[in-house]
């Protein structure tokens, strides 16, 4: 679906409008508008209950929000408002991968088969969806030949080659996060939205889990994730939005967002008088810095 209605210029992949989201009495997002841009990494960060996951759900249509516009403009222009939209077509047609805060996987198939499954919808479009394509139709043959090529382009990128063959539920906790991620990218996204990929990682894992995302960066597609680890937000983000009770309180770069009182008070939780303490303390300081 075209909205044709923004000016969102090409640099722009997301842009999150005036969303809010209620639950009965509760509001858990309040009007907030923030942007991702283009072949960065965006980390959505913020105590517990500010509203991160409800982002997400609301971007990925798992939730229809109460207000707001959510518009995705693809590399080709071509621009979705997600709002709109089923789950299924944003990820079909408006290209929004996700995963989830609890590892999703098919445990029971291999590693292999998990990253086939992930294409089954490019392939049966080839097949033409019946039976004599899939055994005759020389489209689906090189459908399936593209297929295992992605999945081994993949494997390798998430440095699970010689895990290829074993149950993915057999694997260690990183390696089913990659496994995860590169299940994700196998469907082509231009907008890969992560729900805490480092969440329970050693730091071996933590540290395999940003070569990767970086590596899905430099490639062309931008990330969205929520965070909770302040280590892998400042080393890989490119920009930063932090939420408390449902609202905006900052955005900037790792280092503009690090030291922003306000959002050194929402994690340390200190109290509205202390903050206007802390942000004249700042200001003052700056001012005699000019
Ligand atoms: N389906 C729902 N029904 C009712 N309330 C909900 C629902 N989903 C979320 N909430 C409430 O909305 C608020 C925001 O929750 P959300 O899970 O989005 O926060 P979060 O920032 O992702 O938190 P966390 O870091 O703990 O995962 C919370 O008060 C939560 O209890």
């Amino acid at each position: 679906m075209t909205s044709g209605t923004t000016t969102m210029t090409n640099d722009t992949i997301l842009k999150v409008e005036h969303l809010s989201m209620k639950f009965g009495g509760l509001m858990a997002i309040n009007d907030l508008s923030f942007e991702a841009r283009r072949g960065e990494i965006t980390a959505l960060i913020g105590p517990n209950g500010a509203g991160k996951t409800t982002v997400f759900n609301c971007i990925t249509g798992f939730y229809k929000p109460t207000m707001g516009m959510i518009t995705l403009r693809q590399k080709s222009g071509r621009e979705y408002l997600l709002e709109r939209l089923p789950d299924f077509e944003i990820t079909k047609h408006a290209k929004v991968a996700r995963t989830f805060q609890n590892i999703r996987l098919f445990s029971g198939l291999t590693v292999l088969e998990n990253l086939l499954v992930a294409q089954h919808n490019a392939l049966m479009k080839a097949s033409g969806y019946t039976v004599l394509g899939l055994l005759g139709l020389p489209a689906y043959k090189r459908a399936a030949a593209d297929a295992i090529e992605k999945a081994k382009y993949w494997l390798e990128k998430a440095e699970l080659v010689e895990r290829a063959d074993d149950p993915a539920g057999d694997l260690p906790y990183g390696a089913q996060r990659r496994l995860e991620i590169a299940r994700a990218m196998c469907t082509g996204p231009e907008l890969l939205c992560l729900d805490e990929p480092a969440a329970g990682l050693n730091p071996k894992e933590s540290l395999a889990l940003n070569a990767l995302l970086r590596s899905i960066r430099d490639e062309g597609t931008s990330l969205l994730l929520i965070e909770h680890d302040m280590s892998v937000v400042m080393e890989i983000s490119d920009h930063v939005v932090v939420l408390e009770y449902g609202q905006k309180i900052s955005d900037g770069t790792p280092s503009e967002v690090k030291n922003d009182p306000k959002v050194i008070a929402a994690y340390l939780g200190v109290e509205d008088e202390e903050l206007t303490e802390a942000i004249s303390e700042v200001e003052a300081v700056s001012g005699s810095e000019e």
